[in-house]
């Protein structure tokens, strides 16, 4: 069998599952990599690797074992020193070792945004004390966000409104920061009137865009999310011009996330993933190439003619409320059967449950994005996960 491609996955959650399923219906051969078995997208893959991705060694191995055309990173802590290695070396990584490593660590990417490419962000320090959180919190005024310059989806992030909460926010940043860097970043909280991500595809034919999809946060992770959210034309037209200047200093092809906070006309650049993210997964019912699609397109090099959007659509996430590795979905067909938009749902087959993790997604897609927010929360909540004991 002759495949389009060969592509090791590095990360099997939700978006590697769906981002499998998209290269396989182009022909490609997909080897799945995370650091548990029976991942989401180990189940759709053609085989799998169990491994930690920040175990150097055993990241080469899996390279060199299989040999790929393609290396897709498909969550952020990864020891990204071996992808420069064997990029070095020829292999393609996605969108490039570069991007990978740029936006793994919070501080060099703000460089980047902030420094560089004189970007509107955030006020910030950074921080490798308790000592220095206070002086980072002077700098940036009260409330600030602490967030430990490794981490994704929130974990280790806290807003602080008074001077007393900061040696708590410290101690709990270190205690869910990932990797072996103790530091924070210190940033002014932004009052925003709205937060978008605005998926930007980067192929070898320019830069392409979604329209822009809102969202909602809890904790620091996505609730829900919806495609299109309005702004107006100029808020949209910074907002691109911020990403494209971005992905191109990044480089490489693929699609890419950009964050950014809404303030009036004002738009202040947030952070972003080199690959697809959490909330463009309501992409899945709202355009015809989703932002899985449009992944692996970028990378194989295949033509995006047009980026089409059926319609006002949202995404509300399922989520666990406590750690188990014996429970089951109930109302799956109760909500599949929910009325006033076309509904749809995506369960990730994630093995174990812990508090707040993302278990599923409920999608929606109506004539407005009110109609289509109210029916995905309400399918959404109609999907149950019913804890056994034992
Ligand atoms: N400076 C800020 N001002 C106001 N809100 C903020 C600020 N920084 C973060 N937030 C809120 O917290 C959310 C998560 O922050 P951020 O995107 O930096 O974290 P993350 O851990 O990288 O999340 P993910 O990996 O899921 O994108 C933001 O989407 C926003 O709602
Ligand atoms: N914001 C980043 C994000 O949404 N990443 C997605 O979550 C998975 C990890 O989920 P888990 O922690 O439930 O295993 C990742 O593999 C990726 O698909
Ligand atoms: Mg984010």
């Amino acid at each position: 069998m002759a495949f389009t491609a060969k592509i090791l996955l590095l990360g099997s959650g939700e978006l590697g599952r769906e981002f499998v399923i998209s290269a396989k219906r182009l022909g490609c051969q997909v080897i799945a990599c995370d650091s548990y078995a029976g991942a989401p997208a180990m189940q759709v893959a053609d085989g799998y690797e169990v491994f930690s991705m920040l175990d150097g060694d055993a990241l080469k191995a899996a390279i060199h074992q299989h040999r790929p055309d393609f290396v897709v990173p498909e969550i952020e802590a990864i020891r990204t020193e071996t992808l420069a290695e064997v990029e070095a070396h020829g292999v393609e990584v996605v969108p490039s070792a570069r991007a990978t490593m740029m936006t793994m660590n919070r501080d060099a990417i703000r460089e980047v945004a902030a420094v560089e490419l004189g970007l509107r962000t955030s006020r910030y320090r950074y921080a490798e004390s308790l000592e220095e959180v206070r002086a980072g919190a002077e700098h940036t005024g009260l409330p600030c966000v602490i967030k430990p310059v490794m981490s994704s989806s929130g974990k280790g992030q806290s807003t602080v409104r008074n001077a007393n909460e900061l040696e708590s926010a410290w101690t709990y940043a270190v205690a869910n920061m990932r990797g072996d860097r103790q530091r924070v970043i210190v940033e002014e909280f932004i009052p925003f009137d709205y937060e978008i991500t605005l998926l930007t595809v980067r192929t070898r034919d320019g830069v392409l865009f979604c329209p822009p999809i809102g969202h909602r946060q809890e904790r620091g992770d996505y609730q829900e999310s919806w495609q299109p959210t309005p702004m107006s034309a100029k808020a949209l037209a910074d907002a691109q011009d911020m990403s494209r200047k971005v992905v191109d200093n990044l480089g490489g092809y693929g699609l890419f996330g950009v964050e950014f906070f809404v303030k009036g006309e004002e738009v202040i650049f947030s952070e972003l993933s080199p690959r697809p993210h959490d909330t463009g997964m309501v992409t899945l019912i709202s355009q015809k190439l989703s932002e899985f699609d449009l992944h692996a397109r970028a990378i194989l090099g295949l033509p995006i003619p047009e980026i089409r959007l059926y319609g006002a659509a949202t995404s509300a996430v399922i989520l666990a409320d406590r750690e188990s590795d014996n429970f089951r979905f109930e109302g799956l067909a109760d909500a599949l059967a929910t009325t006033g938009a076309e509904v749809d749902v995506r369960l990730f087959g994630k093995p174990t449950t812990r508090p707040y993790r993302r278990m599923g997604v409920a999608l929606a897609r109506a004539e407005t994005v009110e109609e289509a927010r109210r029916v995905a929360a309400e399918a959404a909540a109609k999907v149950r996960i019913v804890y056994d004991k034992g």
